[in-house]
């Protein structure tokens, strides 16, 4: 395969095929919302924009990263969200990097959006569509945040049908800097388990497709018949209020 690794600032318009990692944490927040029973994730352009959403539609869940905020169902946190009944619900995102990662390819004719929870998943799904060519678009640190690099080439060597093991990529998400601000919390919004959570290796069976319908960009799980090593599922769920 032929992968290219850019930044957000580095995109020079949309690629046909592209790969969109945010490992923490915003595309394992996606995964989890789904395992939840989420049935779409729309991708806000502003905050302000997921409001107006949220207005118009007072079932959704609008999430946001850091802290928790007046207006605002949750946060970008997966350990906090493993325990929210999100069954039926259409969740509205706004975070700092993921989301922002996703919009600004949102006229490719494929948008994958990745993290190591999704990452076998990721790389059948582009196997399958016999995609020889793809733009991982790194979205952490203007493209260095060494999480979504280690990700976004561990996809792309699992893409290619080359072996890859997973455990140098997973130490180098381990020992990056948004995993030390996770667990000194310098990041807002933030469970114990969050790094631990972002750093399980094929926990789901699908890919996360985001494509634009009726001008919002929307984030939709795809199941992908792979070899995965997931584990399933654990804990309870919480109903969130429904504030319709
Ligand atoms: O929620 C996150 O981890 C980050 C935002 S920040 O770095 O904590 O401010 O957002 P993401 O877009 O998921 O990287
Ligand atoms: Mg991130």
């Amino acid at each position: 395969m032929d992968a290219r690794f850019l930044g957000i600032g580095e995109l020079g318009g949309s690629p046909a095929v592209a790969v969109v990692v945010d490992v923490m944490r915003a595309f394992t927040v996606a995964a989890w919302a789904f395992d939840q029973g989420a049935e779409k994730i729309v991708l806000a352009e502003s905050l302000d924009e997921a409001l107006a959403l949220k207005a118009r539609h007072p079932d959704w869940v609008a999430l946001k990263d850091g802290p928790p905020a007046l207006g605002f169902d949750a946060v970008n946190s997966p350990g906090l969200l493993r325990s929210v009944d999100l069954g039926g619900r259409t969740v509205v995102q706004k975070t700092t990097a993921g989301t922002v990662g996703a919009l600004a390819v949102k006229e490719a004719s494929l948008v994958l959006c990745a993290s190591f929870v999704v990452a076998e998943a990721t790389a059948g799904l582009l196997r399958t569509r016999g995609c020889d060519s793809a733009t991982f678009v790194v979205t952490g640190e203007d493209g260095r945040a060494d999480e979504d690099l280690a990700c976004a080439q561990y996809i792309a060597r699992r893409a290619a049908g080359a072996g890859a093991d997973a455990a140098e990529f997973l130490r180098r998400a381990a020992e990056s800097r948004a995993a030390a601000e996770l667990a000194e919390g310098v990041r807002q919004g933030v469970h114990p388990d969050d790094v631990a959570l972002c750093l399980e290796l094929d926990r789901f069976p699908f890919a996360l497709v985001a494509a634009l319908e009726d001008s919002l960009m929307v984030l939709r799980p795809c199941a992908v018949p792979a070899p995965v090593t997931g584990q399933p599922r654990t804990g309870g769920r919480t109903a969130l209020p429904r504030t319709e």
